[in-house]
């Protein structure tokens, strides 16, 4: 029998590491809080085959390398992007490394009452970033998960095709709840990162806000072409929204109106609604998104 190793990829997942700036003795201190994993793929097929390690840079190794580039990367710690992009390099570095793959959750934390040194975790959403390197380049991708965003009015849902099994009533005017997850692919490398960003929750929360919505998707089209007139080194934008389903509970048994006020929130099952908006057709992110083992 000759079998064959397909796509093989090892490293060190979710290195938590958290680095304070305090080099200046008068200054307020900052934080950063990343959780960090390392995907190195490249020659490894003896590790797996024949059992022999001798080009296995150890996950170990890596988990290591995280920890002492929060010291030694300087400024480039104190953006997830910037500090991947380091990252990135450095691995690529190995002789039998072909790509490396970095991702980031980092956790927002807040100055707590202007105090120079003590901080509230913001759990409003996660911020990620994805930095793949192949082939001396590398690319970005940033975003955010479970950003929780609700409405009361302002959302439609009607006009749909009707089959046999359709039951849904339709509505002119209903809650729309989300927790978005997005991720946005980079044309540039030599972005502010943080300041894009914020640009870019804002645009995803005004938009939210502001757009009257004629149901999610639509609301995902008006988010990503927010996303899109926000960061200028944005190619594109992918979200993956649940539908929060918020169903108007009947009480005319207890001789009460509800006039979209009482709500069950449903857990699930929820509408999944993703799309991907584009800056033009030629954009191109192939193999910059991380799709998990696959490439
Ligand atoms: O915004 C919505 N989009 C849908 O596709 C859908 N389907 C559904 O049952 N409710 C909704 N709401």
């Amino acid at each position: 029998m000759s079998y064959v190793l397909g796509h093989n990829q090892y490293g060190k997942a979710e290195v938590h590491v958290v680095r304070v700036f305090r080099d200046d003795p008068k200054a307020p201190h900052d934080i950063v809080d990343y959780n960090v994993s390392v995907a190195l793929t490249g020659d490894f097929d003896d590790a797996h085959i024949t059992g022999d390690q001798a080009k296995v840079l150890t996950t170990d190794a890596c988990k290591n390398t995280v920890n002492a580039f929060a010291k030694k990367a300087g400024d480039a710690v104190r953006q997830p992007e910037s500090f991947g992009l380091a990252l990135a390099e450095h691995f690529a570095q190995v002789p039998q490394v072909e790509r490396v793959r970095v991702n980031i959750e980092a956790f927002p934390w807040q100055r707590a009452h202007n105090h120079p040194h003590a901080f509230v975790k913001n759990g409003d959403y996660v911020r990620t970033v994805t930095v793949t390197r192949t082939g001396g380049s590398s690319t970005v991708v940033s975003g955010l998960k479970d950003l929780t965003v609700l409405k009361t009015t302002d959302s439609e849902f009607h006009g749909f095709y009707q089959d046999k099994y359709t039951t849904l009533q339709p509505t002119n005017d209903r809650i729309m709840a989300t927790a978005v997850t997005a991720q946005w692919a980079h044309d540039a490398a030599d972005v502010d990162w943080n300041k894009s960003f914020d640009a870019v929750l804002d645009a995803i929360t005004g938009s939210f806000s502001a757009a009257y919505s004629y149901a999610l998707q639509h609301t995902l089209w008006e988010m990503g072409t927010a996303v899109l007139d926000a960061a200028p080194s944005v190619a594109e934008v992918r979200f993956s929204c649940p539908n929060k389903h918020h169903f108007v509970i009947d009480l005319s048994h207890f001789g009460l109106d509800n006039h979209n006020e009482v709500h069950h929130a449903d857990d699930r099952p929820y509408g999944l609604i993703e799309a991907t908006i584009k800056r033009s057709e030629d954009v191109d992110t192939t193999g910059a998104y991380d799709p998990g083992q696959a490439w």
